[in-house]
């Protein structure tokens, strides 16, 4: 378990801050999709999570003290005139992996990253794809409790794509917590447990994926300034699950009646909804409405 409590962070000389007060409780065994645009903070709260910087203010609440983080950086983080495999024997030094546990580690991330075919050719003559597998492969063979994937899979094919997603889905299964950008919300859907929506160093948006995979019937409602009056007392009336999100609420429904009532309210306020969907919502597109339309 992880706990953010109010954490702020500011570049030094910025006029703005990246991180502006982010709450948040990570679980192990959690898939965590983390969204935004650029700029919105994201590579920022990963170099605080992995240490690399500090926060402003706010806390970074660990459950024990000596919890690791595996960082799959966006740059590329090996030595180009090293082969794959030199590659990552240097870092299976750094990461003090010995002996039996050593092989296995190893063993395991080249075949989760598909490294097998080129483990002796030196990395500064892969192509992007290929440089993009051993940087996961890097990440991923450090022993950690915690790991953050950050813009993983750019420019890998789609085939090795799904292998290094598989290996991801490992990972939480073994009860590793996992956060996740990516611009390719189609990967998020197929992995995460859970979405995060970042914007100007907020979040947005904190909910169960199953939200989106849900075969019920959903009303997402946002409006322009915030919910008129009434409206969480009629959904309490109706008995009905409402989960918040920026300006409005995604509302299971079970019936046509509920819908009407929904309907009567929403027509009658003199301000109408800026969004109302009814349906089963795919991610993108909640994502974009929350967002305003960022992708
Ligand atoms: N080294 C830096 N110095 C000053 N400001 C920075 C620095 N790095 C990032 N920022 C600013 O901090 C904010 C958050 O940037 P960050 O890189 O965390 O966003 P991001 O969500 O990871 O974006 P992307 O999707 O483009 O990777 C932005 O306003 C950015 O301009």
């Amino acid at each position: 378990m992880l706990k953010l409590s109010a954490v702020c962070y500011r570049y030094p000389g910025a006029d703005i801050d990246a991180l502006a007060g982010i709450d948040l409780l990570l679980q192990a065994g959690d898939i965590v999709g983390l969204l935004g645009a650029n700029g919105a903070g994201k590579t920022t709260l990963f170099s605080l999570l992995s240490g690399l910087t500090q926060p402003v203010s706010g806390q970074l609440i660990w459950q024990q003290a000596d919890m690791r983080v595996g960082l799959v950086p966006q740059h590329l983080a090996f030595y180009s005139q090293l082969s794959i495999i030199e590659n990552l024997t240097f870092f299976a030094d750094i990461y003090q992996l010995q002996g039996r546990q050593r092989q296995q580690q190893l063993q395991t991330v080249i075949d989760a990253c598909n490294l097998n075919a080129r483990l002796k050719q030196r990395a500064a003559t892969l192509s992007g794809g290929w440089q993009r597998r051993l940087n996961f492969a890097i990440g991923i063979l450090q022993p950690a409790e915690v790991y953050l994937f950050d813009e993983a899979t750019v420019g890998v094919d789609a085939q090795s794509r799904q292998q290094l997603l598989t290996a991801v889905k490992q990972l939480a299964a073994a009860g590793k917590t996992l956060l996740y950008t990516s611009h390719y919300l189609q990967e998020i859907e197929q992995i995460a447990s859970r979405i995060l929506v970042m914007q100007q160093g907020k979040l947005l948006l904190d909910v169960p994926l199953s939200q989106f995979g849900s075969e019920s019937w959903q009303l997402m409602v946002q409006w322009p300034q915030q919910e008129p009056s009434g409206w969480l007392e009629l959904l309490a009336n109706l008995a009905l699950t409402a989960q918040p999100i920026a300006r409005g609420s995604i509302i299971d429904l079970s019936s046509a009646d509920q819908w009407q009532s929904l309907n009567q309210f929403i027509t009658a306020q003199p301000v109408q909804p800026d969004l109302i969907r009814y349906g089963k919502p795919s991610l993108e597109q909640l994502y974009l409405h929350v967002t305003g339309g960022q992708l």
